[in-house]
């Protein structure tokens, strides 16, 4: 059975959605610039669709599943299975306005105001919850403009950096949803399918568990093991091999974190360690 998963054919998502998938094993081939679909190392058919059309297309059953962001998926307001959060396209919906326009928070947006945005029903949904009465002013993009041009008086829409809507004189005022990429299925996928879409959630997980890991190799001389044991909490604790000079170093491997890896070298040297060695990890499957 191929299961046919829908990724973003351009965009914000496109590189990274492609690069995971690489590192998963599942290589994106035989795609040419403007093919719509390629296979994925044989297993999965790729559709590459806009970001906008992929949860539309996973709940119509076009697609198995699919990737796109969680802002998307929110706004589709479709039934769908959420199924991995893929940790990248971090971003957040906000409410902006102009920054001579007094308005600091949310609750000084008044009855009647216009709101422009490409995520209409998330804009309604958030300022009715809120109890606040707006106008949606639906726009397909560029929102930040429409203050400016006196289309509407404020706006959601996403940022990340923030240095769009700076350039844009506008101040954030609240958060309406946060958002990153996430892995999303059908509900009503069939039970072959749900397989092998657990086989694609922990061949992507493995991939991003990898990713803030380094692989760590020292020799370390035997006085000074009990030191490196708390240095080195590996998975299950470090390994421990005999080196075959049999002398007074044995070599330890284990499996840090990449952010503590300056201080666990540092750590490591302190306790006499040498040919300390650090490798990136493809998968770490646990
Ligand atoms: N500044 C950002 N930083 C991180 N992720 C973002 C940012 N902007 C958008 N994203 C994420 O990427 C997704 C796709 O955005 P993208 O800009 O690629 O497409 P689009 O603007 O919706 O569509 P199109 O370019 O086809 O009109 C968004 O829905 C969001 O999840
Ligand atoms: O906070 P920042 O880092 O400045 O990012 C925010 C901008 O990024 C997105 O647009 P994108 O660049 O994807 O262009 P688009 O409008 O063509 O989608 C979003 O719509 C904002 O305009
Ligand atoms: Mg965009």
């Amino acid at each position: 059975m191929l299961l046919k998963i829908a990724l973003p054919n351009k965009g914000r998502l496109s590189e990274e959605v492609r690069e995971l998938f690489n590192d998963a094993g599942l290589e994106v081939r035989g795609r040419g610039e403007r093919a719509l679909t390629a296979s994925l190392g044989g297993e999965f058919e790729a559709i590459f669709v806009r970001a906008q059309d992929i949860p539309e297309f996973v709940a119509d059953g076009a697609a198995h599943a699919g990737v796109t962001g969680w802002d998307l998926v929110s706004e589709a307001g479709r039934e769908l299975e959420h199924l991995m959060d893929l940790e990248f396209g971090k971003c957040r919906l906000v409410v902006a306005a102009r920054e001579e326009s007094g308005i600091t928070h949310s609750n000084d947006v008044r009855d009647g105001m216009r709101v422009a945005s490409c995520f209409p029903r998330l804009t309604q949904d958030y300022f009715a919850r809120r109890g606040q009465s707006i106008t949606v002013v639906p726009v397909s993009g560029a929102a930040e403009i429409a203050p400016h041009l006196g289309i509407a008086d404020i706006v959601v829409d996403l940022t990340s950096t923030g240095s769009t809507l700076k350039m844009n004189g506008l101040r954030e005022v609240a958060t309406v949803l946060e958002s990153s990429a996430r892995l999303v299925s059908s509900k009503t996928n069939v039970p072959e399918a749900r397989k092998r879409l657990d086989e694609l959630k922990l061949a992507l997980g493995s991939v991003l568990a990898a990713r803030g890991k380094r692989y760590l190799m020292a020799n370390v001389p035997r006085d000074s093991l009990a030191g490196v044991r708390e240095v080195l909490p590996g998975l299950n604790g470090p390994t421990v091999v005999d080196v075959l000079d049999g002398g007074t170093f044995v070599a330890v491997h284990a499996v840090v974190a990449a952010k503590t890896i300056y201080r666990t070298v540092n750590a490591l040297k302190a306790l006499g360690c040498e040919g300390i060695l650090v490798t990136r990890i493809e998968r770490l499957v646990a």
